[in-house]
């Protein structure tokens, strides 16, 4: 359920006519609905409330301040992965005692920003990791609360780009290591372990994967346990599928009570890490046609928006539906198969491919769905292409939270070196 809707066939956020956004700002353009993050936060905490628990939202999904603050009022802490994160979770007022702070590769100038942040704990994804973040905290005189992030090798049954809980994939700590590095750990001067974490993957459409993680890490917490290591908290990550076309995930309420099921006298605080569920389908990114064409195999309908835009096509080769905001623009009806693709020169710059649609006409509005999460977050300047702005709906008001990128944005902070700059 989300807040984008036909109104006589022209298609609203909230109360607010997508067009006349458009008009406003420009394409392409990522647009959010408030409504839809508060209602997405509230359905996914729901089941969790009985027991003591953190919804900490991975911003990865999503990171502008204005959706972080967002969820900070409803009380959200905030999965980070990097000292960018950080700044940014800081900059939108979010709690650092509410911040865990994930991702296998952390510099030791980022750990020490989080320490002197004190943020509630750092998912420690190797031994190495380990000892640099015991030597920092030592630097800095401090205790670092950690969880030792497990790889619990478990099949996510998802994309295999965003599968992180196998074996072979580079995230977390085997079963065994992990509790040998407890031991370890327990000797340490700046380690204070809390807790124990995994993440198995993103767009998980089964349930049965998140209880088996859970069922290896309940195992874990009774042995550090008996070995005098008090675990308080257990992170489960995030990962929860939404429906982006045929996929039909756990409804949050299934999911939150069958969580809350298995870890019944457990006696921990729940850590919990959703990307995806909360922002996904709050946002879409709104596209113009430029041109239309036809091959001599496809036809093709060339947009405004690109790869560098919304890069999950191309990367997972995934679907994002397509609407058009006037359902019926000059009288053109019927439907096509086309090719919807961006001004990039990759033939892998496609947003959609072989879709059927409505016909649509040259300078008509198109809306990407479901593209809130991983949309922005991954875009980039490639063929030198301004990224988007952002707006965010709020009943019948909007607001621009990022500015659609200048020219001069594309080349602030470079330089051309004096001795290059001579023509003799
Ligand atoms: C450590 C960690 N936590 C949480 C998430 C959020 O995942 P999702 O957006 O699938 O909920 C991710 C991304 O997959 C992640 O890497
Ligand atoms: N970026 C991916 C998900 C990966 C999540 C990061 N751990 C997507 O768009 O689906």
């Amino acid at each position: 359920m989300h807040h984008f809707q036909y109104i006589n066939d022209e298609l609203f956020c909230e109360n607010v006519p997508v067009r006349q956004i458009c008009e406003a700002v420009g394409t392409p353009a990522f647009i959010y609905s408030r409504g839809t993050l508060e209602r997405h936060f509230r359905i996914f905490e729901e089941p969790f409330l009985p027991v003591d628990h953190i919804v900490c939202y991975s911003m990865k999904a999503c990171s502008n301040i204005a959706i972080l603050r967002v969820f900070a009022n409803l009380g959200s802490g905030t999965d980070i992965v990097s000292g960018g994160e950080l700044f940014r979770a800081l900059a939108a007022g979010v709690d650092a005692s509410r911040i865990v702070y994930s991702g296998v590769g952390k510099k030791a100038s980022e750990i020490d920003e989080a320490l002197k942040a004190e943020i509630l704990m750092f998912n420690v994804e190797s031994e190495e990791e380990l000892h640099l973040v015991n030597q920092r905290a030592v630097a800095l005189g401090k205790r670092a609360r950690i969880a030792l992030r497990v790889n619990p090798n478990v099949d996510p049954l998802t994309h295999p780009y965003i599968s992180t809980g196998l074996k072979k994939n580079k995230f977390g700590i085997d079963v065994e290591r992990s509790l040998e590095l407890y031991g370890r750990a327990a000797d340490m001067e700046g380690i204070e372990a809390i807790g124990v974490d995994c993440h198995i993957g993103s767009q998980l459409t089964e349930l049965s994967p998140f209880l088996e993680a859970i069922d290896r890490l309940k195992e874990m917490i009774g042995i550090l346990r008996s070995r005098g290591i008090s675990i308080q908290y257990l992170d489960i990550g995030g990962g929860l599928g939404i429906p982006y076309d045929q996929e039909e995930p756990p409804a949050p309420s299934l999911y939150g009570t069958a969580i809350v099921d298995r870890i019944a006298n457990l006696n921990v605080k729940l850590i919990l890490e959703p990307g995806r569920l909360l922002v996904g389908n709050a946002g879409i990114l709104v596209t113009q046609v430029l041109f239309r064409k036809q091959g001599p195999e496809k036809s093709f309908i060339i947009v405004d928006a690109a790869m560098n835009d919304l890069i999950r096509p191309s990367l997972y080769n995934a679907h994002h539906a397509v609407w058009k905001v006037a359902r019926k623009t000059n009288g053109v009806n019927g439907r096509i198969v086309a090719d919807l693709v961006g001004p990039i020169c990759e033939s892998s710059d496609f947003l959609a491919q072989s879709r059927e649609m409505e016909a649509v006409e040259t300078g008509d509005l198109l809306a990407l769905m479901s593209a809130g999460a991983y949309g922005f977050s991954m875009s980039s300047n490639y063929n030198s292409r301004p990224r988007a702005a952002e707006v965010l709906v709020d009943g019948d008001r909007y607001f621009v939270i990022r500015d659609r990128e200048s020219y001069q944005d594309l080349i602030r902070g470079e330089h051309i070196p004096p001795a290059i700059l001579q023509t003799s």
